[in-house]
């Protein structure tokens, strides 16, 4: 007869719901020697590794070679590539130089025009994006910030030449009372020739959101990956804006690549290839060694500023976590662990936030980090509820991911499937209980007052349950026996009772994957 019974019996308690109970054979008895890992020691030595970033030894040294190796990243200090750098994007190296700016944020006038747009993001909302964007930089301030009506965003010059003088008297205006130093003219990208143009017309430096951006993203980066990172999505701006140059034969006026200055972006482009390589493929190792270790994977994803770092602190309680409030805050995938209500526990990636109206380059150099996220089990997507354009943040977001899996797979369309998602309303203390009514499934959460996180923890758990083949099981065994210490060791213990009908044994709740069930039956039940 099989040693192992199953009973057709279901009970049900607080966290468990259907589970077969498995009968475990008595065997020796329990004793101190043997020593039970609970897991509850297990987390605390899990969790203090990975909050330091790592996963055990070799994962540090892997983490290590990965962040840390600075003979290699010094090349990204190279005066030369400066100078093409500022000549392109405006950008000086001495990003906390205060600076007074005025925001202009440009938009055509008539819906029908506005193709790009999003449908429900008015002009005002762009604007305050805007302002946000420069408050992420330390000492930069806002002089003014004002919208500007045109007819088209592709004009040479951008402005009418009506406007122009307009803008013209505002700046001179500036400049005496609030001592302007540039102007940030809220678009994507300005073309060379237009940046030339205003710059000629204002005689200050002007930035658009691609510039900006990376102004905060050189400040934000801290790992080598980020740098890295960072330092590549520099470049296409660069050559982009080389490109203009030289279509609009304005050699003389200064900006126009000499063949020295072209080889100079090659090389660093080269370098950065062949470090990022190399950095990426020791987090394809880390992702390996965490699929080995069995750990389920929630990436935390959403539009910057969301609240994803919020939330993973908050369901992590990890001190470590610094939310900010500032745009691309975050510029590393992380990873800190976590403990479901069943005892499972849980690796949640805290990752790079979206942003609409960034020239796909600008991120395509983040999207090995993401890669991260389209391969976690569930996919934890988290909206700022109170912001006036989250619809549009959201309907961004679900396009981007969609757009990251299919380049994960390689371009094929069939082979492209997201994990399940988790749509979480953020921020629900700032709204109204008649605004949090919503006809999605979805949940309604306040990651800073910590409402709403119990029925989310239960619904992360239940996805992950269905994603990683775990099942909840009742198993009897032995009192203090080998199974015992085995289950603690390998599977995650929801809790332990009394069998009632026998003192000798125990009942172990467990959480446990069809693999780890097999690896038990093997050991134990021949
Ligand atoms: N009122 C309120 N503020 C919140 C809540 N959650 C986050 N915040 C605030 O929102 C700001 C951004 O939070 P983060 O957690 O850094 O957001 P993020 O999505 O990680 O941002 P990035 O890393 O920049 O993409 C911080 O000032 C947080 O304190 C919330 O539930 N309510
Ligand atoms: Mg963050």
């Amino acid at each position: 007869m099989s040693a192992l019974r199953i009973l057709a019996r279901f009970v049900s308690t607080r966290t468990l719901r259907i589970r077969p109970i498995l009968e475990i054979p008595a065997r020796c008895k329990y004793t101190q020697h043997q020593g039970v890992k609970g897991i509850r020691n297990r987390k605390s030595f899990f969790e203090a590794q990975i909050q330091a970033g790592q996963q055990g030894e070799e994962d540090a040294d892997l983490e290590r070679t990965a962040n840390s190796d600075l003979a290699d990243m010094r090349f990204l200090d190279d005066r030369a590539y400066d100078e093409v750098a500022g000549g392109a994007m405006r950008i000086t190296r001495d990003i906390a130089s205060s600076q007074q700016v005025l925001i202009l944020q440009p938009y055509v006038k008539w819906a029908a025009k506005r193709q790009n747009a999003p449908v429900d993001v008015r002009p005002e909302d762009q604007l305050a994006e805007a302002t946000a964007l420069i408050h992420s930089l330390p000492n930069w301030q806002v002089a003014r910030a004002l919208k500007v009506p045109l007819e088209s965003l592709e004009k040479k010059t951008l402005f009418g030449s009506g406007k122009l003088v307009e803008l013209k008297e505002l700046v001179a205006e500036l400049r005496q009372e609030r001592h302007l130093t540039c102007l940030f003219v809220s678009k994507g990208t300005l073309s060379f020739a237009q940046k030339r143009f205003l710059e000629a017309e204002f005689r200050l430096p002007v930035m658009d959101r691609y510039s900006v951006v990376i102004q905060i993203l050189r400040l934000h980066a801290t790992s080598a990956e980020a740098k890295l990172q960072v330092a590549m999505a520099e470049l296409p701006y660069i050559w982009a804006q080389a490109k203009d140059a030289s279509v609009t034969q304005t050699r003389r006026q200064g900006y126009a690549l000499t063949d020295l200055q072209k080889e100079i972006l090659r090389t660093r482009e080269r370098k950065l290839r062949a470090e990022l390589d190399r950095v990426r493929r020791q987090r394809q190792l880390l992702r390996q060694k965490r699929k080995q270790q069995n750990y389920p994977i929630v990436a935390v994803v959403g539009y910057t500023n969301a609240g994803k770092t919020s939330l993973i602190k908050a369901l992590t309680v990890e001190d470590a976590l610094q939310p900010r409030n500032q745009l691309f805050a975050t510029l590393d995938v992380t990873a800190h662990a976590g403990c479901l209500p069943c005892n499972l526990e849980v690796i949640y990636m805290d990752t790079v936030g979206f942003m609409s109206d960034l020239p796909t380059g600008l991120f395509e150099c983040f999207v090995a980090t993401l890669e991260d996220a389209m391969l976690a089990d569930v996919i934890v997507h988290v909206q700022d509820l109170s912001h006036p354009c989250h619809a549009a943040q959201r309907s961004h977001v679900e396009a981007t991911l969609r757009s990251l899996a299919f380049n994960v797979a390689g371009g094929d369309s069939t082979a492209s499937q997201l994990p399940p998602i988790i749509n979480v309303y953020n921020k629900c203390d700032l709204v109204s209980q008649e605004a949090q009514s919503s006809a999605d499934p979805v949940h309604h959460i306040s990651a800073r007052a910590q409402t709403g996180l119990e029925p989310l923890l239960d619904d992360i758990e239940q996805q992950i349950l269905t994603a990683t083949g775990r099942r909840k099981l009742q198993m009897r065994v032995p009192s203090g026996g080998p199974e015992m210490a085995w289950l603690y060791k390998n599977a995650a213990v929801v809790e332990t009772t009394a069998d009632a009908e026998n003192p000798e044994r125990l009942m172990m709740h467990v959480v446990i994957s069809q693999r780890t069930l097999d690896q038990f039956k093997r050991q134990f039940c021949r």
